[in-house]
């Protein structure tokens, strides 16, 4: 099997390639990269006027399964990533059972092969449970195949059993991959702490809530030297922190979500739980250091937090509601718009965080369209606004604030070991 994408614009952080070229694709690996190449091909992609592109990679997503079937599943997360242009994604521990073992790690693995349509790459818990009292088998789920730990969706609040098990982590030679969330700090808390949690007369979550967790994390980083991850950055002090510790030369990198860069709590319009999500929208100040913190390379890579929950369970009010939202079909098109438009980052920086620097924080042979690398593509139209449009998502989720944004950015292919994925 053989694919010629034809005339695209590519744009390659790990080659620097930021022109029109021909892209061949054989028995799934990236074979040529060239002008005008004279190759017969069983498929021919015309992307004249079209960007070309390693496929996305996701460090943080939900697919529920197993146990929360209702909300998303392998396969049907799995097809939201492909439309959303990502080929690789890291399916988070906090279903039911918790991914907290070798046997639930391999389990993942084989569903992947018979049911995903793009790479999974899971992530195990840091405890049994997810319960807090004690490690689970890091260096068996490490050598299953886990591509980090992590306890998202909360912190591990013992400082002590958080410690062993980064040194696990370390000589399992896997990240950890930090949700920073002061449990007793957090309280009842549902949205920002500020005026919009007072005018909704809403309990808030103030910004201590995670810098207090992420400056332990990196201090128990420093003292471990294990590498470490800051899941969903979303205060101006977590990025702070951050500089100051990649200044300290520690193995430290952040993450960022498009929905803490493109809203505010102030843009909350009433008591509506699309709006609701763990870390909340914050201020206008942390939204501008998040935008600073991408531009000035703090923060390394742009991940969804893809977290569908059911209509029934979003309908409910903020403070009933459980948080999160859907992102995997909405990110690209966010990141291209909020900040490749207005100059904040190059096309190619903005690529950077959605492939390459994300595969380098796996420690992974892709995001890259380097000739012998896996042929992880997407293929993207930039050129007209459109509206999001949450009844075409291929994600069970429908949880989404962005519902008729106006945004450009379209995943028009998607390829996955040189296999198509999805064509829009
Ligand atoms: N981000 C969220 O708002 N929710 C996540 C948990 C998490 O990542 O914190 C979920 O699993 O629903
Ligand atoms: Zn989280």
């Amino acid at each position: 099997m053989s694919v010629l994408i034809k005339k695209g614009h590519v744009l390659d952080p790990s080659t620097g390639v930021d022109g029109i070229r021909d892209l061949y694709v054989k028995n799934g690996l990236v074979a040529a990269v060239g002008k005008n190449l004279e190759i017969t091909a069983d498929v021919v992609i015309d992307a004249e006027g079209l960007y070309v592109m390693p496929g996305f990679i996701d460090l943080h997503v939900h697919l529920r399964e197993p146990g929360f079937e209702y909300k998303e599943t392998i396969m049907t997360g799995s097809r939201a990533a492909a439309r959303g242009g990502f080929t690789t994604i890291c399916p988070m521990p906090n279903t039911r059972p918790a991914i907290d073992s070798k046997e639930m790690i391999e389990w993942l693995k084989e569903k992947e092969k018979k049911e995903a349509r793009v790479h999974i790459l899971p992530i195990g818990a840091v405890t049994y449970g997810q319960a807090g009292e004690e490690l689970a088998d890091i260096a068996g789920m490490a050598a299953s195949g886990a591509a980090a730990i992590s306890e998202d969706g909360k912190s591990v609040m013992s400082t002590s059993l958080y410690r062993e098990g980064m040194l696990k982590a370390k000589e399992a030679g896997i990240p950890v991959f930090a949700h920073c969330e002061d449990k007793d700090l957090a309280g009842d808390g549902v949205i920002n702490e500020g005026n919009v949690a007072k005018e909704l007369h809403l309990p808030g979550i103030s910004n201590a809530v995670e810098d207090i967790i992420a400056i332990r994390d990196i201090l128990l980083a420093k003292e471990t030297g294990v590498r470490l991850h800051l899941c969903h950055c979303s205060t101006k002090d977590s990025v702070a922190f951050l500089e100051w510790a990649k200044k300290e030369g520690l193995p430290v990198t952040g993450e960022v979500c498009p929905h803490h860069f493109t809203l505010t709590d102030d843009d909350i319009p009433c008591d509506d739980s699309n709006y609701k999500m763990n870390p909340p929208l914050r201020s206008k100040e942390d939204v501008q250091a998040l935008k600073e913190g991408l531009k000035n390379g703090v923060l390394d890579a742009i991940a969804t937090d893809h977290a569908p929950h059911s209509k029934e369970e979003k309908e409910k009010s903020f403070l009933h509601s459980p948080f999160g939202i859907v992102g995997l079909e909405t990110a690209f098109a966010l990141s291209y718009t909020e900040l490749v438009e207005p100059g904040i980052l190059t096309f190619m920086e903005l690529v950077k965080k959605l492939s390459y620097n994300p595969a380098d924080i796996l420690g992974i042979e892709r995001g890259s369209l380097r000739e012998g690398k896996a042929a992880d593509i997407v293929i993207v139209d930039t050129g007209e606004w459109y509206k999001i449009d949450k009844e075409t998502f291929a994600s069970m989720g429908r949880n989404t604030p962005f519902h008729g944004r106006r945004v450009k950015g379209k995943i028009k292919y998607t390829l996955v070991d040189g296999q198509v994925v999805y064509k829009d």
